[in-house]
């Protein structure tokens, strides 16, 4: 018999995309909610009791209260929101991050899948930590622009429904002024800084798509590593990744900009590093909907059931 797998929160955004490529798959069982009853308590016990594995694609608290229901802890849980993504007995589903890091997620049955925005910052800076390229001390600024998509449902309606309450005609807005956003815990602990790093993003009018950016001058780093120091910490740390590709220097140094769309409807994770031997601009391009949410999730639950780890999204 093949897994059941529920998905809590499939009406929305992330839940969606997962819902549409499981529904594709023989070797996977998608149990899904009757609409009408898909905030009922009751409801979500039992089917989320009678699944193999239950993926939460919903806010932080009620993803909470949806792993209170879950009676067994053979359950996979993969948990999409940010709730458990520094919590102990939590795996962080993020299977590129490190060698260990695919056995991890396939003996948990906790499985939390990572942010958007630090799966682009976790990629360029934890590696360069792990290496000792980059201090853990060093003061990380993350600059980041996003899609509208990634503020979910609310978001979407906000920039694309005439009639929606909030409805915004701005093309592109900065945002998290306060640097209270709930990212740099997670960035910081992924990455084993020993601080938390500013975190300056933005949104745009496009629906899907972003860059992540960390900006490093070399010149004021122990050793003062060069560009190519960078590049290749990067390239062994990913070498052999099917969804991350660390693109060529000479590649990058073709390009005269690079926009956030350029991952959509994909699964992968590119990371560049544009710059020069003292100042160097690490990026990193991923779709916040595929490799930022539903693709890493499908990914998490293939190997967490053991399976191939193609999500039905190009690589
Ligand atoms: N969008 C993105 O790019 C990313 C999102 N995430 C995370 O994924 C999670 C889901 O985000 P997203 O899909 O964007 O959000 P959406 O707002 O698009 O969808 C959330 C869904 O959860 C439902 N919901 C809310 N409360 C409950 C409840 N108590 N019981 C059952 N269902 C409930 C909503 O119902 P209703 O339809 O009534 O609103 C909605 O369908 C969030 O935690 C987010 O942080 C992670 C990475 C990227
Ligand atoms: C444009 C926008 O608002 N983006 C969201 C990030 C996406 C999200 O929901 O956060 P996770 O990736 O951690 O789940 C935000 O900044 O809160």
């Amino acid at each position: 018999m093949s897994p059941k797998v529920f998905i809590d929160g499939e009406a929305g955004t992330t839940g969606l995309q997962i819902a549409d490529r499981l529904r594709q798959r023989a070797d996977l069982d998608l149990v899904s909610i009757d609409p009408a009853r898909r905030k009922d308590i009751d409801e979500r016990a039992r089917l989320m009791n009678m699944a193999d594995a239950v993926i939460l694609c919903l806010p932080d608290d009620a993803a909470r209260l949806g792993v209170s229901l879950v009676t067994s802890k053979n359950t996979v849980i993969i948990d999409a929101s940010t709730a458990h993504r520094t919590a102990a007995g939590w795996t962080y589903g993020f299977p590129e991050m490190d060698k260990g890091q695919r056995a991890a997620i396939q003996a948990s049955t906790r499985i939390s899948n990572p942010g958007c925005y630090p799966t682009g910052a976790i990629a360029l800076v934890r590696p360069l930590v792990m290496r000792g390229l980059l201090p853990a001390t060093h003061p990380v600024t993350i600059n980041a622009v996003s899609g509208y998509s990634g503020g979910g449902k609310a978001m979407i309606a906000e920039f694309e429904d005439a009639d929606a309450p909030n409805h915004t005609s701005d093309n592109f807005r900065i945002y998290a002024l306060s640097q209270k956003h709930k990212h740099p815990p997670e960035v910081m602990r992924h990455c084993r800084l020993a601080n938390l790093p500013m975190f300056t993003p933005a949104v745009g009018r496009f629906a899907q798509g972003m860059i992540v950016e960390v900006p490093l001058p070399l010149w004021a780093l122990p050793g003062k590593p060069k560009r190519a120091d960078l590049h290749a910490a990067l390239a062994e740390a990913f070498d052999g990744e099917r969804f991350v590709r660390v693109v060529p220097l000479a590649e990058s140094d073709a390009l005269t900009g690079l926009e956030p769309e350029g991952c959509n409807g994909t699964n992968r994770l590119e990371l560049y590093v544009f710059g020069s031997d003292e100042q160097a601009r690490l990026v990193a391009r991923l779709d916040n909907l595929g490799k930022g949410a539903s693709g890493a999730a499908i990914q998490n639950l293939n190997i967490a059931l053991g399976l191939d780890e193609w999500t039905g999204l190009e690589a």
